[in-house]
């Protein structure tokens, strides 16, 4: 276990990341934060009792240095940190779209990093992160981030070649969701039900099928099969849905979102697709 680790923009994810790590056991003496605002390192010193310093001293004093700033945030960042980081830190950038080369050429030579995509669900120990080793990290680099992500939820290790397409997936998968479950709870007032009990129905339906999806071992056509009865209700539904081409607006939205992530990389400066 690293003997000291700070979350470098402890945003949303790195606040999450340092819930995660509190929550596991790992003693409020042995973590470190940084913050632009320094209302965000009150907040973040009153609600987790940490030490929240620079970033300057984050790179000194601590051993695996967490990146968690916007991607076009972190070339600043880099250039911040790179008098103060010894090339035996371990660098994680959590940052979407940015590539361990782009982190890599602006450190020291030989500085290990490894690139993780993790999601928000990681404030409730629900995260799926995927994980990839740069050029310099060695499979003890990529146990470190693994321990340290494991604490907010699951893991995963793919090749960074994949990174911008997870990125779209599980990254930003949440946000997906929540958009379908807000537009269902707009159905079912349409249909004329109270907005809290359309909420409520339509969450309680979200866990109970992200429960069955991931603990029975059944592929989502068996699932969604088994729900969906000859000259039923749900046929109906999926006819709707296939009319107004929805499983090809996921292709293209996830393409996007994929496409996105890999323009991030180039800094960040280009501008987001318009569609067609
Ligand atoms: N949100 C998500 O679902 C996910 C985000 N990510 C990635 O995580 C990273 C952070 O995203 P998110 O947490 O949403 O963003 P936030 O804006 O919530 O967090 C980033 C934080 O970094 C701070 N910051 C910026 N520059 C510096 C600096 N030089 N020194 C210290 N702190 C700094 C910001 O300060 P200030 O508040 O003053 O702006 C902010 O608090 C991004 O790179 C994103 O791609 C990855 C997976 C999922
Ligand atoms: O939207 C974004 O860019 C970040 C990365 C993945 C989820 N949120």
């Amino acid at each position: 276990m690293s003997q000291m680790i700070a979350v470098l923009g402890a945003g949303k994810i790195g606040e999450a990341l340092l819930g995660g790590l509190l929550r596991g056991g790992r003693p409020p003496a042995r973590l470190l934060a940084t913050a632009r605002r320094a209302e965000r390192a009150e907040a973040l010193r009153a609600r987790h009792g940490i030490e929240v310093v620079t970033n300057a001293e984050a790179a000194t004093r601590a051993d695996t240095l967490i990146l968690a700033v916007k991607p076009q945030d972190m070339a600043t960042l880099l250039t911040e940190l790179a008098p103060h980081t010894a090339p035996d830190r371990l660098v994680i950038s959590a940052a979407a779209g940015i590539t361990t080369a782009f982190v890599e050429e602006r450190l020291p030579a030989g500085t290990p990093v490894v690139r993780v995509m993790p999601n928000t669900p990681a404030l409730v120990d629900e995260a799926m992160s995927v994980i990839s080793a740069g050029a310099h990290a060695t499979e003890e680099h990529l146990g470190h981030a693994e321990e340290i992500f494991d604490s907010v939820g699951k893991t995963l290790r793919l090749p960074e070649s994949q990174q911008d397409a997870a990125t779209a997936l599980s990254g930003s998968g949440p946000a997906y969701f929540y958009f379908l479950v807000e537009a269902m709870i707009d159905a079912g007032i349409l249909l004329g039900l109270p907005r809290d009990k359309a909420h409520d129905l339509i969450v309680q339906a979200a866990h109970g099928a992200s429960v069955m999806l991931r603990d029975s071992g059944d592929h989502p056509v068996t699932l969604r099969e088994a729900v969906t009865s000859p000259a039923g209700t749900t046929i109906n539904a999926i006819r709707e849905l296939e009319k107004h081409g929805v499983r090809a607006a996921f292709l293209d939205a996830l393409e996007a979102a994929r496409d996105r992530s890999r323009a991030l990389a180039a800094g960040g400066e280009t501008a987001p697709r318009t569609g067609a």
